[in-house]
């Protein structure tokens, strides 16, 4: 196998649900001066909401043919098929790109990822400049996604049968194991307190020292994000995950899909039941595009837990079909059908 010196370092932007990859990315595409950028964006739902946020802000370094979307499954589990053909299309994009970002979905696993950069046709061309794990500062500080191991332990020991298998704290871990950085967002959100509990449950969870830094609204400088040279394919195999043993994983304990509505009336109104369907039904996430009535404005939904952002990002265009489209994420045994009665009321 040649590899060739100037093989294209591509970061690879890991974390749950949520946590704010799009928003990491759309600033980091912004401020990296110089360099030509691609951006392989991934997500679980069957609509690509985070691809078209991307391109909304595409500027003139990441043109929008240097955007890939691969919806519709986890990169981890559709490499061969999705992956290598996404960096084929890159790689012979002109002018070349410097730098390629990966988004992979919430609940993807980012070792097999890394390990498809050891296959020869990849390894000659591309190297992984590291693995960025974006983890929410306030399902942190709430204890959504990792809980506390003091107090686990404390009740292992009190009850030995105790069985702490969390699918959320699995991909969480897991996500996590694999970073070579930590980026804390949401710090806007947080106070010193809840900061610090955040930082120590991240902390509790990682197997090896790494690096947390902390960031609001994907505010970070992307020098200590991009061009650290990590090689990180050549290092995967040493870091642990509770998915090791799988020769095949799938994302069985998650379920997702999308709920096509009418013409709302209010947004505050949809913000509110969504915040309060989340709440009661356990859903993790719900995203999408909503049309208000009489808005000549397309609003976007963005709910993580029961926590909801909404605006208005772009006119309709003309002849566009205004649609409201909401992508539901939720632990595997969600009500669908609850959940669609409350949204829909
Ligand atoms: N207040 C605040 N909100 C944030 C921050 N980062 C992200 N958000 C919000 O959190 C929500 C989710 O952010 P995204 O960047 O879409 O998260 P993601 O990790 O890409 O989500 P998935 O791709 O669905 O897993 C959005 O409503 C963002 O505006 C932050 O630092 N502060």
């Amino acid at each position: 196998m040649t590899i060739d010196v100037d093989r294209v370092p591509c970061t690879v932007v890991t974390g749950f649900l949520g946590a704010g990859k799009t928003t990491l990315i759309r600033h980091l595409m912004e401020k990296l001066p110089g360099k030509r950028v691609a951006i392989i964006v991934n997500e679980f739902g069957d609509v690509g909401i985070d691809g078209e946020v991307l391109k909304g802000c595409a500027i003139e370094s990441c043109p929008d043919e240097n955007i890939i979307e691969l919806a519709n499954g986890c990169i981890c589990c559709t490499v061969a098929d999705d992956f290598v053909p996404a960096i084929n299309q890159i790689l012979s994009l002109r002018p070349r790109v410097d730098h390629i970002l990966i988004e992979t979905s919430g609940l993807a696993l980012p070792k097999p990822l890394v390990q498809a950069f050891n296959w020869p046709a990849v390894k000659a061309r591309v190297t992984v400049d590291a693995v960025v794990a974006v983890v929410d500062g306030v399902a942190l500080a709430e204890g959504r996604v990792a809980s506390d191991h003091d107090a686990l332990e404390a009740q292992r020991q009190a009850d030995g049968s105790i069985d702490h298998d969390d699918p959320v704290e699995e991909v969480f871990d897991d996500q996590i194991a694999c970073a070579d950085l930590i980026v804390l967002t949401k710090t806007d959100l947080l106070d010193l307190g809840a900061l610090t509990r955040a930082k120590s449950r991240v902390a509790a969870h990682l197997p090896r020292a790494v690096k947390i830094v902390a960031s609001a609204h994907g505010s970070i400088d992307p020098g200590v994000l991009v061009g650290l040279e990590l090689a990180v394919e050549d290092d995967i195999e040493s870091r642990r995950t509770h998915h090791d043993d799988e020769l095949d994983h799938d994302h069985d304990d998650f379920e997702s899909f999308v709920l096509d509505l009418p013409a709302v009336a209010d947004a505050e109104d949809l913000a509110k039941r969504i915040a309060e369907t989340a709440e009661a039904k356990g859903v993790l996430r719900v995203k999408g595009f909503v049309n208000v009535a009489n808005k000549p404005m397309r609003l976007q939904v963005q709910a993580v837990g029961s926590r909801v952002n909404h605006y208005f990002d772009r006119v309709w265009a003309p002849g566009e079909t205004r649609q409201t489209r909401l992508v539901v994420i939720g632990e595997r045994g969600i009500d669908r059908s609850a959940i669609e009665r409350m949204l829909a009321a």
